[in-house]
């Protein structure tokens, strides 16, 4: 069985409600809409409703144009009460979501590829006009000096309604009554940055390089929690919308969502269990720090990026169709496809393997499909080929005897090993066995014949699953193989 410590549990959801005065929604909504102000004689215990509030304008379905507009005259900003950029607000991201983007309208979008063509650029545009009496406040921004070039291009139908909106508040304000507080600035940067890690699967980088607060940063015990979605607030629903959930492992859900900013379709994968201590969330992290030292190939899934939040941890990655997993992919593969996922999985491998790291949980679950590549994802299990990392083997039907024995000698071939068991699986469309004498047939590499598929084929398996690791093919020696002889000189 699978055994990975950091990711178990159930999910844990925390959704926060809260109940919204009118005034209070239409504050939020200006907020979400325009600029952050919070009155100063607000007093600082209602964070928590704002947050509440904040988080009930995400959840809620996108309204529409007209009535997702602030009133014109908002008393919060009529009576010229001086106002300063709200705490909570400089833990999100400040930008608009065009009011058609949940549903990608207005979009060229092909759900089938990751990233939508973004929308048209029209000839007005937000970022390009200038206004000189209104306070524009962006709390993205290095800076809050007036600089009034929004960082976010809006639609035709948006701008016209933000243009009237802010003509009223400009109207409304006296000048000089906003600012922006020395306080409130130093609450954007914070005084500590969050904690750098090291990525163990990157090599020659000095710890200075790295983290270069590491001193100071023994000093601020208990900070490292604070990473935790400690303001309350959902980096996961104000960046993303999702969609549904789309896999789900042992340890994690996965969902497909969009990406509110960019328009594009992302997956983000969120671990079941919150991950309370350090040692978890060190461990679950391995995968990210695995992803991102690994860097781009066709063949793996691509990384995005990572946080923490609620004490789980997010992996936004590129979303691919489907898994290899037979729930999903119940037809039986020809010869032919069945070469090309073994040979694109191999280029994955070899990729891996020349970079020092072996996968150790390569199954048709962890194997994607995007328009006809396939992909390796799932890096949970990632280690170092060299030993000097942790090692934790991933579902035992696709490992080598080896392995469940402990000889982490020849890491690379146990990735052989489990590719080739993926493989037969694939053919025979059925789950390999958990025990019994099949099991132990399939550690020795003995299975019987595969009608319908060539000798050479089977062949292959029988050596890529050999029970000496040593007589198992290198990720290389596979790519080589003449079997793909056809596919290489096409690809060529
Ligand atoms: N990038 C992606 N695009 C599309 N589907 C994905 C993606 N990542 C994961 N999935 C789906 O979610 C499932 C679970 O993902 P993953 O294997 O990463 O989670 P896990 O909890 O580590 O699983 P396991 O039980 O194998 O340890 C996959 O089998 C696949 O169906
Ligand atoms: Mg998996």
């Amino acid at each position: 069985m699978k055994r990975k410590s950091h990711k178990i549990g159930k999910k844990q959801s925390r959704k926060m409600k809260g109940a919204l005065s009118n005034s209070t929604t239409r504050h939020l909504q200006l907020q979400l809409g325009q600029v952050s102000l919070i009155p100063l004689n607000q007093p600082s215990s209602t964070t928590s409703s704002d947050v509440s509030c904040f988080q009930n304008l995400l959840d809620s379905e996108p309204p529409n144009t007209s009535s997702s507009r602030v009133p014109l005259t908002d008393d919060s900003f009529a009576d010229g009460r001086d106002c300063i950029l709200s705490q909570d607000f400089f833990c999100t991201p400040d930008y608009i979501t065009p009011d058609n983007q949940h549903t990608l309208n207005g979009f060229d979008c092909d759900m089938d590829t990751p990233c939508p063509k973004s929308p048209e650029k029209l000839s007005t545009t937000k970022s390009k006009r200038c206004r000189p009496d209104v306070m524009s406040v962006q709390p993205l921004s290095p800076t809050f000096s007036g600089d009034h070039q929004p960082a976010v291009e809006l639609g035709k139908d948006s701008f016209a309604d933000e243009f009237a909106f802010e003509k009223t508040i400009a109207a409304a304000k006296p000048k000089g009554q906003n600012y922006v507080s020395q306080s409130a600035i130093a609450l954007r940067f914070r005084v500590m940055p969050p904690p750098c890690f090291r990525n163990p699967f990157l090599e020659d980088v000095t710890e200075k390089e790295i983290d270069p607060f590491g001193n100071q940063r023994l000093k601020c015990a208990g900070l490292f929690p604070a990473i935790s979605g400690g303001d309350g607030l959902s980096r996961y629903r104000a960046d993303f919308h999702e969609f549904e959930q789309i896999g789900g492992g042992n340890f994690s859900h996965v969902f497909k969502v969009l990406k509110r900013l960019d328009g594009c379709l992302y997956a983000v994968k969120r671990s079941i269990r919150p991950l309370r201590l350090e040692t978890e969330r060190t461990k679950a992290l391995m995968e990210v720090q695995a992803l991102a030292a690994l860097g781009l190939h066709q063949n793996i899934v691509s990384y995005y990026s990572s946080w923490f939040e609620n004490e789980q941890l997010y992996i936004q990655m590129e979303l691919c169709d489907h898994s290899l997993s037979i729930r999903k992919c119940p037809e039986a593969f020809t010869e032919a496809q069945v070469l090309d996922a073994l040979f694109q999985v191999a280029n994955a491998l070899q990729f891996i393997h020349e970079k020092g790291m072996a996968h150790l949980d390569v199954k048709p679950n962890n194997i994607y499909v995007k328009g006809g590549v396939y992909k390796l994802g799932d890096f949970g299990c990632a280690t170092l080929l060299d030993g000097s990392l942790p090692i934790e083997e991933g579902d035992a039907r696709y490992m080598p005897q080896e392995i469940l024995n402990e000889n982490y000698d020849h890491l690379d071939k146990v990735d052989i090993f489990s590719l080739g068991a993926s493989i037969y699986e694939l053919i025979r469309r059925l789950p390999l066995p958990e025990s019994g004498c099949q099991y132990f047939n399939l550690k020795e590499g003995k299975f019987p014949l595969l009608p319908g598929h060539s000798l050479h084929l089977q062949n292959l398996l029988k050596v890529m699953m050999d029970p000496d690791p040593v007589k198992r093919p290198s990720a290389r020696e596979l790519v080589e193989n003449p079997i793909f002889c056809k596919k290489t000189q096409r690809i060529a």
